[in-house]
């Protein structure tokens, strides 16, 4: 089976990583190193190369490394039919550029960029419990990956939705008028959502099976409102919404999680990690059956707060994808990377903000 993914990686000036090459053939990556080395930092690089932003929230600080003017990020990147193209990501006084090289990579939506990610970060109990807010993105983006309409439909609807705010913070009598538009835009946006959510639902079932844990345990989605008939809950909430100046049902208050029965499911730390490990391989699922290259699964260290059997399982599951795997974890515990080392596996060590190869 042949896996695309990442050829070539170089860094520099990206936070404590000066300046790092990377290069190898390998489906999977697995990088070590102390605490503070800089492998959350390497896997960043490539979220970088991907989305062309980071993933860290503004308390991580700025991307470029201390002192440096300019942060530089250019990696090999290898299609599933062999084709080679290079992306670069640049970061300086200017802001953020990312150029492709063929540049129709960039074209066609996301679905049509052949270096996506997926990403299982150090903190997976805050996507669980965090704010809805973080849910939402989630799930849009796994929607997008499939629906080509969703960007406009997204970008239609928050219009609306901004025009109608306004509306409600000083009203000029116009609030009614804006009810037809927003509920159009509302289904529309949500019928997208149910349309991927119906499909992720049940990929993450069949993954879910094999952790008993999660017996009985189900994805849900919440669309922003309860009932069907959203024209007639804007007007039952006109008087709150005006005083509150704001929207107060519809799309934007949609959420999924994992339920149980009639409740919310509530996990450990280490349940966490297998859940949205979980969620982001039944979202690939979706994606490669509809068509997309697949994503680069990083991993920030997932072996951690994990018992061994649990370990394995799961990196048995992640290891049977057709997707190229960066992982990372504080040390080498081969029986912790077993079913990993099982494919053809590179390791790389991160050591003072360098990194080097560490043959196995
Ligand atoms: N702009 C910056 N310039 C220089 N160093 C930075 C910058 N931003 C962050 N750092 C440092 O980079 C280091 C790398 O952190 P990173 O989170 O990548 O480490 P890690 O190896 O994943 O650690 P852990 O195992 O603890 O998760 C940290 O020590 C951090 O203080």
């Amino acid at each position: 089976m042949h896996i695309g993914g990442l050829r070539a990686l170089e860094i520099h000036s990206l936070r404590n990583l000066g300046r790092v090459m990377v290069e190898t053939d390998a489906s999977a990556w697995l990088v070590t190193g102390a605490n503070g080395a800089g492998k959350t930092t390497f896997l960043e690089a490539a979220y970088l190369l991907a989305r062309g932003k980071t993933f860290r929230g503004l308390k991580a600080g700025p991307v470029c490394a201390r002192g440096a003017e300019r942060m530089l990020i250019r990696g090999d990147v290898e299609t599933r039919e062999g084709e080679l193209g290079r992306i670069r990501v640049e970061r300086d006084r200017e802001g953020m550029r990312r150029e492709t090289d063929p540049i129709s990579w960039l074209d066609g939506g996301s679905a049509g960029f052949p270096f996506r990610v997926k990403l299982v970060s150090e903190n997976p109990q805050m996507l669980l419990e965090g704010s809805p807010e973080l849910r939402r993105r989630f799930l849009d983006l796994g929607v997008f990956h499939v629906e080509p309409r969703f960007g406009a439909s997204h970008r239609r609807y928050r219009r609306i939705l901004a025009q109608r705010n306004a509306e409600l913070r000083t009203p000029t009598g116009q609030v009614e008028a804006w009810d037809s538009p927003f509920v159009e835009a509302s289904h529309e946006l949500h019928a997208f959502r149910e349309a991927f959510v119906r499909a992720w639902k049940a990929a993450f079932r069949e993954l879910a099976r094999h952790f008993e844990f999660l017996d009985g345990c189900d994805l849900r989605y919440a669309p922003g409102w309860s009932g069907e008939d959203l024209g007639a809950l804007l007007v039952r909430h006109r008087a709150q919404e005006i005083r509150r100046g704001f929207s107060v049902v519809g799309p934007s208050r949609a959420d999924v999680y994992l339920a149980r029965g009639s409740e919310r499911a509530v996990f450990s730390r280490g349940q966490a990690k297998v859940v949205v490990t979980l969620l982001q391989l039944a979202a690939e699922r979706v994606h490669i059956d509809a068509g997309c290259e697949a994503a680069v699964l990083l991993l920030d260290d997932l072996a951690s707060e994990l018992d061994e059997e649990t370990a394995s399982l799961l990196w048995a599951l992640v290891s049977s994808t057709r997707s190229q795997i960066l992982a990372t974890g504080v040390a080498v515990r081969p029986r912790a990377y077993t079913p990993l080392l099982g494919r053809e596996t590179a390791m790389f060590h991160v050591e003072h903000g360098d990194i080097r190869s560490v043959l196995t």
